[in-house]
C-alpha cells in the first residue's frame, strides 16, 4: 500500500460511518472528508415519495460527491497526503440501483461511469456491517426528522445491497482492502478496546504495503 492511504468508511444508513471516520481521522492524524447531508434539498421530499424524487436526489448526491472527491484528489491525494472519507463514491450506485428504474436508471449509470471511472479509489474500505435493529436504533438516536418514518423494507434491502456491493468490489477492485467491522457486536464508541482493534487492523493493512 501507498504510505499515504486513502481510507473510506462505508455501511448502510446510520451504521456509524461519520462517527468512525471522524475517530479514525483523529487517531491516525489524517484529514477527514465528510459529507454534508443537510445541504441536499431533495432529502425530505425523497423520503416522502421515493418514486417522484429519486432521480433528482441521486443526481444531487452524485454531483456533490464528484466535486468533493475531485477537489480532495487534487488537494490531498495527488499531493501525497492521506485522507479518511465517510463514504466511497460507489455508494451512489448502490443507492441508485435500488431507487431508480428504467430509462432513468440507465441514464444515471452512464453519467455515474463518465464522472467517476477515473477518480482515485480508496486503498482501504472499512465496511460497517450492521443489522436492521442496530441501524434503526442509531437512526432513532440521531433523530433526523426526515428519516424517522423510513420504510423498514427499504433499509433491509439496502443492507443486502451493501453486502452484494462489497462482494463485487472485492472482485472489481482487488487492489482495495476491505476490512469488515461487525457493527452489532463491535461498539467502537463505547468500548475503547473495540476501537483499538479496528485501528490495529487499519494500521496493519497500511504497514503491509500494497501499491495503489
Ligand atoms: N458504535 C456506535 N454505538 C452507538 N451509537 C453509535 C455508534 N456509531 C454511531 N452511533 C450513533 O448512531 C448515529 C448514526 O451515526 P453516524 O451519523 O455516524 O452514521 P452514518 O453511517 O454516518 O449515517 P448516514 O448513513 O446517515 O450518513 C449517531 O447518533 C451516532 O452518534
Ligand atoms: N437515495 C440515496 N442515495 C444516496 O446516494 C445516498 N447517500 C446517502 N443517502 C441518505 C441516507 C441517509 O438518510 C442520509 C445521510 O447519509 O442520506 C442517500 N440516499
Amino acid at each position: 500500500m501507498n504510505q499515504v492511504p486513502f481510507i473510506a468508511v462505508e455501511g448502510a444508513i446510520g451504521a456509524g460511518k461519520t462517527t468512525l471516520a471522524s475517530m479514525l481521522a483523529a487517531e491516525l492524524n489524517m484529514p477527514l472528508l465528510k459529507e454534508i447531508v443537510e445541504e441536499n434539498p431533495f432529502m425530505e421530499r425523497f423520503y416522502q415519495n421515493l418514486d417522484e424524487w429519486s432521480f433528482q436526489l441521486e443526481m444531487f448526491f452524485l454531483c456533490n460527491r464528484y466535486k468533493q472527491l475531485g477537489d480532495t484528489e487534487s488537494k490531498l491525494i495527488r499531493q501525497g497526503q492521506p485522507v479518511v472519507s465517510d463514504y466511497h463514491i460507489y455508494k451512489n450506485l448502490i443507492f441508485s440501483e435500488r431507487t431508480l428504474k428504467g430509462r432513468e436508471r440507465e441514464k444515471y449509470r452512464q453519467i455515474y461511469h463518465v464522472l467517476t471511472d477515473d477518480l482515485a479509489k480508496p486503498d482501504i474500505i472499512v465496511y460497517i456491517k450492521a443489522s436492521l435493529e442496530t441501524l434503526l436504533a442509531r437512526i432513532a438516536k440521531r433523530g433526523r426528522s426526515f428519516e424517522q418514518d423510513m420504510d423498514h423494507a427499504y433499509l433491509e434491502q439496502l443492507i443486502e445491497d451493501y453486502e452484494s456491493a462489497m462482494s463485487s468490489l472485492a472482485i472489481t477492485e482487488p487492489e482495495t482492502t476491505i476490512i469488515t467491522v461487525d457493527g452489532d457486536s463491535m461498539d467502537f464508541v463505547a468500548d475503547p478496546e473495540h476501537f483499538a482493534d479496528i485501528v490495529a487492523q487499519v494500521k496493519s493493512r497500511i504497514a503491509s504495503g500494497h501499491p495503489r
